[in-house]
């Protein structure tokens, strides 16, 4: 059983003039695979590294089980950890290098061999073993950099940004060993991208993050559909959630040119009992929930808008279009069949019952009862 607390995590850099990390509060079941997630900057790999014990926690308290481990030396915390870079060592052998960690740390020669061997099964690397890094593809290495984390048999697993240095094509079929090796070892995982793609796939929940702070806990459905404020809503998602600023009165929003739309009466009962009536809000709406069959048109006439195509990209089933109307550009997800050109005056609807309304000032989500941070299960 290893279970990690982070309670209420603080870092300050002592060359930085704001925290780098704050209040960041976590904790993380035994066996799961968080991802922390969040653009460049905002603080990811600074918490990962206070974990690993590479930062010095400035405030707060970090627990693995029942133990304080704020002042516990990296080697001694039973975590290993897998680098964007994965830093083999070129003079040594793929053997060697994953079994650099264990010689170390005095591990006897024959229980270095089992564990590489069986490394080296489970990642398909028997047949490399011999040879040196520099005599691998990208996707290898990075095979060889997990290897080493997997020999040390540790019950934590960190990764910060592993998939970075790989090609498209390699990030997506390594994206999916680390899935099938997290469902085969069972090891608490954490791991750090700024890609949403992989935090949606690999996580059993994510972190959203931004500028040093915690925007939202929960597994990769519910913050998709149910995003507790406007940073989470654009940054989970590609392409990114479309936003509106749009005035709401009785029961329509509109933006003053041609997005106007009746919204459903649960939801603007909502805004109603919120006093948003006669107010701008921001309307979202993500760009798989705006149609242009004619199927949908008819049978929503109060959810179409006229919209004129920018740019239209075939993407196989689906078309992505870049729209333009009066006040705003969006972007939208529509079937394929009846393909669209750039300069096409089109129709389309926007599936109202899948808005996502905001607070202009604060930014929050506008709903019957507000968003956790973290939602319980
Ligand atoms: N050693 C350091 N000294 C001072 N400031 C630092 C140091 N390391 C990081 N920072 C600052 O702390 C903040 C958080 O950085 P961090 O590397 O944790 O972000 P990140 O989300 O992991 O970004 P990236 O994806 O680019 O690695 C940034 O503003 C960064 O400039």
């Amino acid at each position: 059983m290893v279970e990690i607390d982070l309670n209420h995590l603080y870092k300050k850099y002592a060359d930085g003039e704001d925290y780098a990390v704050k209040d960041f509060d976590l904790h993380i079941k035994d066996r799961e695979f968080i991802v922390f997630v969040g653009p460049s900057g905002c603080g990811k790999s600074t918490t990962l590294r206070m974990l690993a014990g590479l930062e010095d926690i400035t405030k707060g308290e970090l627990k693995i089980g029942d133990k304080v481990m704020n002042d516990v030396a990296p080697k001694d915390r039973d975590i290993a950890m897998v680098f964007q870079n994965y830093a083999l060592y070129p003079h040594m052998t793929v053997a060697d290098n994953m079994a650099f960690g264990l010689k170390l740390r005095h591990y006897s020669k024959t229980d270095i061999k089992k564990r590489v061997d069986n490394a080296a099964e489970i990642l398909g690397l028997e047949e490399f073993l011999k040879r040196k890094p520099a005599d691998l593809s990208g996707g290898q290495r990075q095979r060889v950099a997990l290897g080493r984390a997997i020999v040390r048999d540790a019950p934590i697993f960190l990764m910060d940004e592993p998939l970075s240095n790989l090609d498209a094509k390699l990030r997506v079929s390594m994206r999916a060993e680390i899935a099938k090796l997290h469902r085969r070892l069972n090891t608490t995982t954490i791991y750090v991208t700024h890609d949403q793609t992989e935090a949606m796939t690999l996580a059993d929940r994510v972190v959203v993050m931004s500028v040093g702070q915690i925007q939202q806990i929960g597994t990769p459905e519910e913050v998709y559909q149910n995003p507790r404020n406007m940073f989470v809503a654009g940054f989970m998602g590609s392409p990114a959630m479309n936003f509106f600023h749009v005035t709401y009165k009785d029961g329509v929003i509109s933006d003053g040119k041609q997005v106007t739309l009746k919204v459903p009466e649960g939801r603007s009962k909502i805004l109603d009992a919120q006093g948003y009536n006669g107010k701008e809000v921001v309307f979202g709406i993500r760009p798989e929930d705006i149609h242009s069959e004619q199927a949908f048109l008819d049978t929503w006439p109060d959810a179409t808008v006229e919209a004129d195509v920018v740019v239209s990209e075939l993407l196989g089933a689906t078309e992505q279009l870049y729209l333009k109307t009066d006040a705003s550009e969006y972007v939208a997800n529509v079937n394929s069949r009846d393909f669209h050109n750039p300069g096409d005056h089109i129709k389309i609807g926007f599936d109202i019952n899948k808005a996502h309304f905001f607070d202009k000032d604060s930014q929050m989500a506008i709903v019957a009862e507000p968003i956790p941070l973290e939602s319980m299960d």
